[in-house]
């Protein structure tokens, strides 16, 4: 088990620590492949296939949605994580993970959302 972080305050700068814990989330999720559904949750949602995985990820947005409506900041919190959890068993699920989506972020870093849906409308 590795050693727990230090409580932080509410909105702190993402450090490398918490960087790693969604490394090791990564490697639990892929652990999991072909793994026993009886004595694991991500077993048994990649057993269910796909669509399972992208409707449980569906329904911890909408419920981390509502805390952020209703300003429940602990809700919110606890939901996030429900929902990035069930974001990268869905992406697992489609053979990708956070590693795909970080390399997106990367090619548009940089570039502002601004002038880039402004370029959108040009074409
Ligand atoms: N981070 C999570 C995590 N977040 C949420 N959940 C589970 O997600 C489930 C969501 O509950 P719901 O009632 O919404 O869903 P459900 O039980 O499938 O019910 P239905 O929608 O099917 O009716 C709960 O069982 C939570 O425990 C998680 N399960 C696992 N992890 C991580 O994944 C690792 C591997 O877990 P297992 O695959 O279970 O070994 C764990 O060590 C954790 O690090």
């Amino acid at each position: 088990m590795p050693t727990k972080t230090a409580p932080t305050p509410a909105g702190a700068a993402v450090a490398d620590t918490d960087l790693a814990v969604i490394a090791r989330l990564d490697a639990a999720i892929r652990a999991r492949r072909g793994a026993d559904p009886d004595s694991s949750h991500t077993a048994r949602l990649f057993a269910k296939g796909p669509l399972k995985c992208a409707q449980k990820f569906g329904e911890e947005a909408v419920e981390a949605v509502i805390a952020a409506s209703v300003d429940d900041r602990e809700e919110l919190k606890l939901e996030s994580a429900d929902a990035l959890y069930h974001l990268m068993v869905m992406l697992a699920s489609r053979g990708l993970s956070l590693a795909d989506v970080a390399r997106v972020l990367e090619a548009r870093e940089g570039v502002s959302g601004i002038a880039e849906k402004a370029s959108r409308k040009k074409t």
